[in-house]
């Protein structure tokens, strides 16, 4: 390491003094301004761990659904997964790390981790379309250089994208090519066989209205738009011309407030969906004759695409295990609909895309969403192989033909991370083959009546959670509290977690009745505040 070289460098990167992040649920977040030395130190990091993998290694600026001022930036392992969490750890370490600290710093994390320095790395970059990408991409990769790092810069892409590129790199072509036209062909040429084995192709276009948030996804939409068949039509709205990233908009927020967009006008029963700012979030909706709103989140998703593969698995008759992992947040609706309805396993895990993701690794077909629409099917390396045999070598006509739309759906789904694109495509796939509408899949089962809350506290490292952040251990008495006030509805359930990407409390209620998971809610998030150190004023009721 040329200890000289990364002194005047790290210069250029100051750390504010005292300034102190930690590497979340989904890398750091905090507002740009802040985050400059991170990113310097993130490069670093990337390059280490590209040493210490013999990997590719990919970095990604972006914070998602967070306001345009914020950003972020998290690390991509070599088969597009989420950082390994040995490795998280040195990375609040590294961006913690006081300047004179540094190189020490350093040091010990590669002894830890015994990275070979002599090794080549080699590291990819995405960003997304925040004001501030650039110039944090450019502090990325001057902390790449600095420790000689081999490095290629993709520039605008959607955060799938680059899980994307470093599979497809890492994997040697096995997965893709680690273009975008790579990805845009891989894509389009699963859905096109797909569409065409539907009873409606051809009989005039479906139409699709997509609210991209202002953000990333909308122009790498149009970038594909030119690779998708001329039976689907997709409209694009706030493209990030005119408002800004996330505001009013946006998958994460359709989600939360349960309600349209800005900038997306709906006419009764017309397809919409929502991309989050980085695209790797998506949910339906459609408001019926009625006026009403009708949201279809990542539990819906979930429950579509498990019928689906259910059917054909069933068709193909081969005896591969599927289940779908969930976190606490998703409806209980979806979970007893899965379970008693489909008969499908569900597993429960705690938030955050990679404890999905890695759950989900244990069966030969993993579906996993989080209810805020993030999520993806993952297919073990052995049912791909006996579903790619299958399509090839089956001699009944009906198994075979089932087997080669589970071969479209294997290249459709973007099995490396949640992708909105993809996710998409999957989806208006399902629709058009099982030939329903948006009202008749959000029939499949009602949500049960639900309130998200967020309560500001001091420290929300007191409260320390267990049973899949079902229960709170600490403070003591919170979860008997909890207890006590779940007992007073009807069909009810609570639970409360610290979040990892907001420096926040998160507060969750399922009751009976609308009024009762709001009441409940504000139980409580005020037992929250009283007895985990809650800031300001109290909560009020809704
Ligand atoms: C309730 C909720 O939606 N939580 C989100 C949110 O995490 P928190 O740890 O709850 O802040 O952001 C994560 C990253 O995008 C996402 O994985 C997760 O589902
Ligand atoms: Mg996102």
């Amino acid at each position: 390491m040329d200890f000289e070289a990364l002194k005047k460098y790290s210069a250029l990167h100051p750390k504010p003094a005292g300034l102190t992040l930690q590497y979340g649920t989904a890398g750091f977040r905090s507002k740009a301004e802040q985050l400059d030395h991170v990113m310097f130190r993130m490069g670093l990091l990337a390059a280490l761990r590209s040493r210490a993998t013999g990997s590719t290694i990919g970095v990604m600026v972006t914070a998602s659904h967070n306001p345009e001022e914020d950003n972020g930036v998290k690390l991509v392992d070599p088969l597009g997964e989420m950082l390994h969490p040995s490795w998280e750890e040195y990375a609040t370490q590294l961006a913690n790390a006081e300047e004179q600290e540094l190189q020490k710093t350093l040091t010990e994390i590669c002894q830890k981790a015994a990275v070979n320095q002599q090794k080549d790395a080699s590291v990819f970059l995405g960003r997304d379309t925040r004001p501030s990408s650039k110039k944090l991409s450019q502090a990325v990769v001057d902390g790449v250089s600095v420790l000689g790092s081999q490095y290629h810069d993709y520039g605008l892409v959607t955060t799938p994208q680059l899980h994307y590129m470093v599979c497809c790199q890492n994997t040697r072509g096995q997965y893709g090519k680690p273009t975008l036209e790579g990805y845009y062909q891989k894509l389009s040429k699963a859905f096109m066989e797909l569409i065409n084995k539907s009873p409606g192709s051809g009989e005039g276009q479906r139409h699709l209205k997509i609210d991209c948030a202002n953000g990333i996804g909308a122009l790498k939409l149009s970038e594909m738009q030119p690779y998708l068949p001329k039976e689907v039509l997709i409209h694009i709205y706030n493209d990030g011309t005119k408002e800004k990233l996330n505001h009013l908009c946006g998958a994460d927020f359709v989600k939360v407030h349960q309600k349209p967009p800005k900038g997306l006008d709906m006419k009764p029963n017309e397809r919409c969906c929502s991309f989050d700012g980085d695209a790797d979030r998506i949910v339906y909706y459609y408001t019926d004759t009625a006026g009403h709103f009708h949201l279809i989140d990542g539990d819906k998703i979930a429950t579509l695409i498990s019928i689906f593969l259910k059917e054909l698995l069933a068709k193909v008759g081969q005896t591969l295990k599927m289940a779908v992992v969930q976190t606490a947040y998703a409806n209980g609706s979806s979970t007893r609909y899965l379970e008693e309805t489909l008969q499908v396993p569900v597993h429960c895990v705690k938030t955050g895309v990679k404890h999905l993701h890695h759950k989900a690794q244990e069966f030969d077909v993993g579906v996993y969403f989080e209810a805020n629409g993030h999520g993806t099917v993952l297919f073990s390396k052995a049912a791909e192989n006996t579903i790619r045999q299958l399509a090839k070598e089956e001699k009944d006509d009906a198994k075979k033909e089932a087997a080669k739309v589970l071969e479209n759906l294997i290249d459709l789904i973007n099995q490396t991370v949640g992708d909105a694109i993809s996710d998409m495509l999957v989806i208006e796939a399902i629709l058009a083959l099982k030939g329903l509408t948006l009202h008749q899949w959000d029939a499949f089962y009602t949500d049960f009546p639900n309130r998200l809350l967020k309560v500001q506290v001091a420290d929300r490292q007191v409260i320390e959670t267990t049973d899949a952040e079902r229960r709170a251990v600490t403070p003591p008495g919170l979860q008997e509290k909890i207890d006590a006030l779940v007992k007073k509805y009807k069909f009810s359930r609570a639970f409360v977690r610290p979040s990892g990407t907001e420096d926040v409390v998160r507060i969750y209620a399922e009751a009976d009745t609308q009024e009762n998971a709001d009441a409940l809610a504000h139980e409580v998030s005020l037992a929250v505040y009283h007895l985990a150190g809650g800031r300001g004023a109290p909560p009020q009721p809704l």
